[in-house]
């Protein structure tokens, strides 16, 4: 009998290896960052984003996120530089985020959690496909964005957040046409990296992550908007998409790269 995963105490992450052995692998995503053991690279280049507005396609919640999907048929969005080997490329984002503005990120930098967490997807187009990307060990690349509350809302989130009434419930989507995920963010381009995993079942350990130091500022009323979406069907009771975050995972000798001093 299918029971599938999610994040409460009966399918949490805890439980997910069951059905997921990958899950206890040893290059589980998130981790927790700590100075004392990043290890400063000056090898690292700079990452660069070069996106197409016209790859935005759809808004989704599908009941564990809410995502926005691109066109990914050709190298039309993409990222590069950085510790990539060559151009990846963007297929989704999507957030992470928790009941309350002390915490929902997945990483966690020196014992600090912040509100949510931004992933933009991106794949080796090395490969035939994204479903034999995320075989491969740098078959994908998350660049990771955290999400601070100040009082000052972040302008460019509106657009997401507008679309959120029109995707409420499980299943639904929306056209989401012309936007250029690389207004969201953040002006320093510091990063950590290192390898890792799926924060979400199948767990495949297939990632390079690309964590930005610099926070992306969202007002309280922001999260709000995210915590307003629900985790269930239209016409199911009604039960708050929130806590959607994996806790920390061993980072079992993983070296952490800094891109900065
Ligand atoms: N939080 S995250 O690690 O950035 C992440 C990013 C994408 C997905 C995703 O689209 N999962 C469904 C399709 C699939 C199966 N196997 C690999 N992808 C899950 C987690
Ligand atoms: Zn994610």
């Amino acid at each position: 009998n299918y029971y599938p995963w999610g994040y409460d105490s009966d399918n949490g992450p805890d439980q997910w290896h069951k059905n997921y052995p990958i899950a206890k692998g040893r290059h589980q995503s998130p981790i927790e960052i700590n100075n004392k053991e990043v290890h400063y690279d000056r090898s690292l280049l700079p990452w660069f984003a070069s996106y197409d507005p016209g790859a935005a396609k759809t808004i989704l919640n599908n009941g564990k996120t809410c995502r926005v999907m691109f066109d990914d048929s050709f190298d039309r969005s993409v990222l590069r530089g950085g510790p990539l080997p060559g151009v990846y490329r963007l297929r989704q984002l999507h957030f992470h985020w928790g009941s309350s503005d002390d915490h929902g990120s997945e990483h966690v930098v020196n014992g600090v959690r912040y509100a949510g967490e931004l992933h933009l997807l991106h794949w080796n187009p090395n490969y035939s496909n994204y479903l034999d990307a995320v075989r491969r060990t740098d078959g994908i690349a998350v660049l990771a964005i955290f999400l601070q509350v100040r009082k000052t809302p972040k302008p460019e989130m509106k657009r997401i957040l507008e679309e959120i009434n029109a995707i409420k419930t499980k299943g639904k989507e929306a056209p989401f046409p012309n936007f250029d995920p690389s207004i969201l963010f953040p002006k320093c381009h510091d990063y950590w990296t290192y390898h890792g995993s799926f924060t979400t079942p199948p767990c495949e350990e297939c990632i390079t992550w690309i964590v930005l130091r610099e926070p992306i500022m969202v007002s309280s009323d922001q999260m709000a908007k995210l915590r307003s979406l629900s985790k269930n069907a239209e016409n199911e009771p009604e039960l708050p998409l929130v806590d959607n975050w994996r806790p920390t995972q061993p980072r079992h000798y993983r070296m952490v790269s800094a891109s900065f001093l």
